[in-house]
């Protein structure tokens, strides 16, 4: 990737738009000018990218003029008006809503499983959900080894998985506890979240099971063409400001060692294998949301058997953490432009 490119971000003030530009500049795409695009409210402010200061605009169709690239950084409805105009002004668009994930015409990337599905895109790519891409990394590379038939898995989401209002709310929440105040009334969530769990991310869609739960087995039969492939979910919000926790266990097709497992684990990109339950210093021996924060890599650790599985050899439980604003969202972003622009 050698030409220097327009890029817009969509949303750049927020949780993952703020990442987009750390990513940016990490992953060192080169960007010879940057449109950082909000609301009208945030006209008047500025983002630093490279440690310059860059003025924020007003998204409309015509700020994509000129555009080779867009990050899509905002909600769903937003992304929805915007982002196909901006393809219609010549620019390739990686958005980050749910908007066009499961639209056929519209390729669900993460690039250690699906790159190949770049070759089909019509302008616009899906970033998929965050909790999915959390999941999937590690299970893809199992996938390949004896193939996946089943996933049960129960995620533990971090206050920030609701952008900037809920990491606000959350740390308003810590210091009302800390201080013996009385609590601020929920407003990014359904109830209090400090001392708490909340086993509700997203509304009911299907059979009792939430819309944040359903994108697991929608977008992961998607992302690794498996249109048969059985999932439950069960998503909860857990008083932690960054990095998103996932129990999973997967039932294979064939049998397949432990230590074939753990290799295949070690290998996998994106995968860092922390798995030391008896460790002295258990700190970082398996992984843990606060070890997570900040850095690209998918940790797993806790690998061992299902004994729930009448065939024990057939079935495997893993834990694993990922911070979700950076390869839950803008990492993969940004790697997904990289390949569409190289
Ligand atoms: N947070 C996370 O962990 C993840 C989020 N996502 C998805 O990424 C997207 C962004 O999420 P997140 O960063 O958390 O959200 P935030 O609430 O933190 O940020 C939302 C962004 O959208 C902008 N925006 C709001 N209204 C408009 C508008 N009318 N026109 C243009 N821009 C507008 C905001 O700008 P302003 O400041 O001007 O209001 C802000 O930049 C969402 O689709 C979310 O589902 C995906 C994976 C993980
Ligand atoms: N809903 C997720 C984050 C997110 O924004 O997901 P999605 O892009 O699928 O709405 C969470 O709250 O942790």
């Amino acid at each position: 990737m050698n030409k220097a490119l327009t890029v817009a971000i969509l949303g750049a003030t927020g949780a993952v738009g703020t990442q987009m530009l750390a990513c940016l500049a990490e992953q060192e795409v080169p960007v010879g000018e940057l449109r950082p695009l909000a609301s009208a409210r945030s006209v008047g402010k500025t983002v630093v990218f490279q440690g310059k200061e860059v003025a924020i605009q007003e998204a409309k169709p015509e700020a994509f003029d000129g555009c080779d690239l867009v990050l899509g950084a905002a909600g769903d409805d937003i992304a929805r008006e915007l982002l196909p105009e901006a393809v219609r002004r010549g620019a390739v668009a990686v958005d980050n809503s749910h908007a066009f994930r499961m639209d056929p015409q519209v390729p669900l990337v993460i690039p250690e499983i699906n790159a190949d599905d770049l070759s089909w895109h019509q302008g616009i790519v899906a970033n998929p959900n965050c909790a999915t891409i959390i999941g999937l990394v590690p299970t893809w590379p199992l996938h390949k080894l004896a193939g996946v038939s089943r996933m049960i898995v129960s995620t533990y989401q971090a206050a920030s998985g609701a952008g900037e209002p809920g990491m606000a709310a959350l740390e308003a929440e810590m210091k009302a506890l800390v201080g013996g105040d009385s609590m601020p009334a929920p407003q990014a969530f359904a109830a209090q979240l400090v001392s708490n769990l909340i086993p509700q991310i997203g509304g009911e869609q299907y059979a009792g099971y939430t819309s944040e739960e359903m994108k697991l087995q929608d977008e992961g039969r998607k992302i690794m063409h498996l249109p048969e492939l059985r999932v439950s979910c069960t998503c909860v919000r857990v008083p932690v400001l960054r990095s998103h926790s996932e129990s999973v266990t997967l039932e294979f097709e064939r049998a397949v060692s432990l230590e074939e497992i753990r290799e295949a684990l070690d290998q996998a990109p994106g995968v860092k294998l922390v798995d030391d339950l008896g460790a002295a210093d258990a700190h970082d021996r398996f992984p843990m949301p606060i070890d997570t924060s900040d850095q690209d890599l998918i940790w797993v650790g806790r690998v061992r058997r299902d004994l729930s599985n009448p065939d024990e050899a057939r079935g495997v439980s893993f834990w694993c953490c990922g911070d979700q604003i950076r390869k839950g969202a803008a990492t993969n972003a940004v790697q997904i432009a990289k390949l569409l622009c190289s």
